[in-house]
């Protein structure tokens, strides 16, 4: 990788128009093809009739090993997605690297870790993350390694601040990840840690936000794990996930939107508020939804809210979550090192590239695309437009920002400015994970449309097209018996699935630009998002980089 310079297609010289690059959040290609498939129920004639155009179409994988999770049980994610679609590398990614370092030990011997060990005998370790085993931002088995490890190297007073999930993992699930947190507690205090859930709260209304896309939810979590402020007040953790659940009435509260509540002693007093000293852990691997809390803990010049106080802690995340800010200063694992995108590969020979989405998936085309940097690689070149998201529950409006990221998408096609465009339609994932079938499957009618209007314009300007997604979601809304796959049905009602899928993803190339000769192999069945960068420089007039994985077209 000492050169930059892209080389020439041996075969296929670079097109008239630009590339369409075009993301579809969340859309699998699932083999389940039942009234539970949204993409399968709703009307999407565009994609069904690229689906049938003879060897333009195939399907590469996208969770597990083959995005550098660490198993095939995995399901894939916008981080390892987006991560392996930009750098077209496999990336051992931030699970696996906790893992490692949990199952080595060096987790606890890392400049991290003596970071924060100073605080263990006279002061609190609190762990602020989301409690889940969905395997996505977090896991539970990782936390509970972390807090015993504190414990046995000498932490006398821990504190945990959880974000219950619901969004990754079965709705309802956030009762059982309690129950074993409490066991592991009470087996701490039994040694003589005094070992306590301090604060919490659902994951979509409180602390984890992403792109600021509504610094509030942050804004709250603050309040409830640092300040011990909240609306709600409970004696224990478990008491308060069933209250404000509401199970039994009318309208019940998914895991996702609790609101955040706090744990009082038998004084009524917060039993952990955070105080200077103190040291703080983000347990969370991934980034997106942490790097604004991790503002609020680390920077002394702060405008996003008002702090109130602003304790001086020992802070560290799991990881460092992102590399251009060197944000967090500190953490407890090195962050996997993705170097040589296909972004900084397009900036360095000097090619053109707008980059679109709405703020929920902005970064995932932008900073996850480019290895976890947060900044452009050359601004004169890059042209990145953010439309701001709506903020309420995406199956309100599930027809979020689509038209509008079309639109862009169309008038930078035609700008003539632009080598590249780059857009993620975010319906088939944020609607999808509301568990709510019929705007999931509205979401995917317009997407399909939206595609279908871009690709117009790709012929207009004699362009290509590659059309892909980063893991699956929309593809499957219901539960699932292990066995015989039939949906769920509980009290008469059929359990909804708002997690991602372990379902492939397709891959769709063409173009009024293409030669006819240019196809997709049907061979290199173990391929994934990691071969797909290699197919874009290739689309694009190029060979791939040597390090990238191999492209999946041929030229016969
Ligand atoms: O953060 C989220 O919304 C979910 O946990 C994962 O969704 P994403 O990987 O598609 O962003
Ligand atoms: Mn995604
Ligand atoms: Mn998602």
């Amino acid at each position: 990788m000492s050169s930059f310079q892209l080389q020439p297609h041996s075969t296929l010289q670079r097109g008239e128009g630009p590339l369409l690059v075009c993301i579809l959040d969340g859309f699998g290609e699932n083999s389940i093809k039942d009234d539970y498939n949204a993409i399968h129920v709703a009307d999407t004639p565009c994609t069904d009739a690229l689906r049938a155009v003879p060897g333009r179409f195939r399907t590469i994988r996208a969770h597990g090993t083959a995005v550098g999770l660490p198993s095939d049980d995995d399901m894939g994610n916008s981080e390892v997605g987006h991560n392996a679609l930009g750098a077209g590398q496999l990336i051992d990614q931030g699970a696996s690297l906790v893992d490692n370092a949990l199952r080595t030990g060096s987790l606890f011997t890392g400049a991290g870790w003596e970071y924060i060990a100073p605080s263990f005998a006279e002061n609190t370790l609190h762990f602020i993350g989301l409690l889940s085993d969905g395997g996505v931002h977090s896991r539970t088995d990782q936390l509970h390694g972390c807090v015993r490890g504190a414990a046995e190297r000498g932490a006398k007073k821990i504190r945990l601040h959880i974000l219950t999930d619901g969004r990754d993992v079965p709705d309802g699930s956030s009762l059982r990840f309690v129950a074993e947190l409490e066991a592991l507690l009470q087996e701490l205090q039994g040694q003589g840690v005094d070992a306590k859930i301090a604060s919490g709260g659902g994951r979509m209304g409180v602390t984890m936000d992403r792109y600021e896309a509504d610094w509030n939810i942050v804004k709250k979590g603050w309040e409830a794990h640092v300040l011990g402020e909240a609306p709600h007040y409970f004696k224990d953790a478990l008491t308060a996930i069933k209250t404000l659940r509401k199970d039994d009435s009318d309208k019940p509260v998914s895991d996702q939107w609790l609101d955040p509540f706090v744990i009082v002693g038998e004084d009524n007093t917060p039993v952990g508020t955070v105080q200077d000293g103190d040291a703080v852990v983000i347990f969370n691997f991934r980034a997106d939804r942490v790097i604004e809390l991790s503002k609020a803990l680390e920077y002394a010049k702060f405008d996003k809210f008002d702090r109130k106080r602003w304790p001086q802690t020992r802070f560290v995340g799991l990881m460092q979550y992102d590399g251009d800010l060197k944000l967090p200063t500190n953490y407890l694992v090195p962050p996997p090192a993705i170097s040589g995108t296909s972004g900084e590969y397009l900036a360095k020979n000097g090619l053109r590239t707008f980059v679109c989405s709405e703020t929920q998936k902005f970064g995932h085309v932008t900073f996850f695309w480019n290895g976890n940097r947060s900044g452009y690689f050359n601004e004169d070149l890059e042209t990145y437009v953010e439309i701001p998201s709506d903020t309420v529950p995406f199956n309100e409006i599930p027809e979020m920002k689509a038209r509008e990221i079309c639109e862009a998408g169309k008038e930078a096609l035609r700008s003539g400015k632009y080598d590249q465009v780059r857009i993620n339609f975010a319906n088939p994932d944020m609607v999808g994970h509301t568990g709510d079938l019929a705007a999931t499957v509205s979401c995917c009618a317009l997407v399909d449309q939206c595609v279908k209007e871009l690709l117009e314009v790709v012929d207009e300007v004699k362009g290509r097209f590659l059309l892909t997604s980063d893991h699956g979601n929309a593809d499957d809304m219901a539960q699932r018996d292990k066995k015989t796959k039939a949906a769920l049905v509980h009290e008469g009602k059929v359990v909804s699935l708002t997690s991602h899928t372990l379902a492939p993803v397709p891959l769709f190339i063409g173009g009024a630009g293409l030669p006819d000769t240019v196809k997709l192999s049907q061979e290199m069945l173990e391929a994934g998002l990691g071969n797909v960068a290699a197919c874009v420089f290739n689309l694009m007039g190029f060979q791939a980089p040597q390090h990238m994985l191999p492209s999946l077209l041929t030229f016969e």
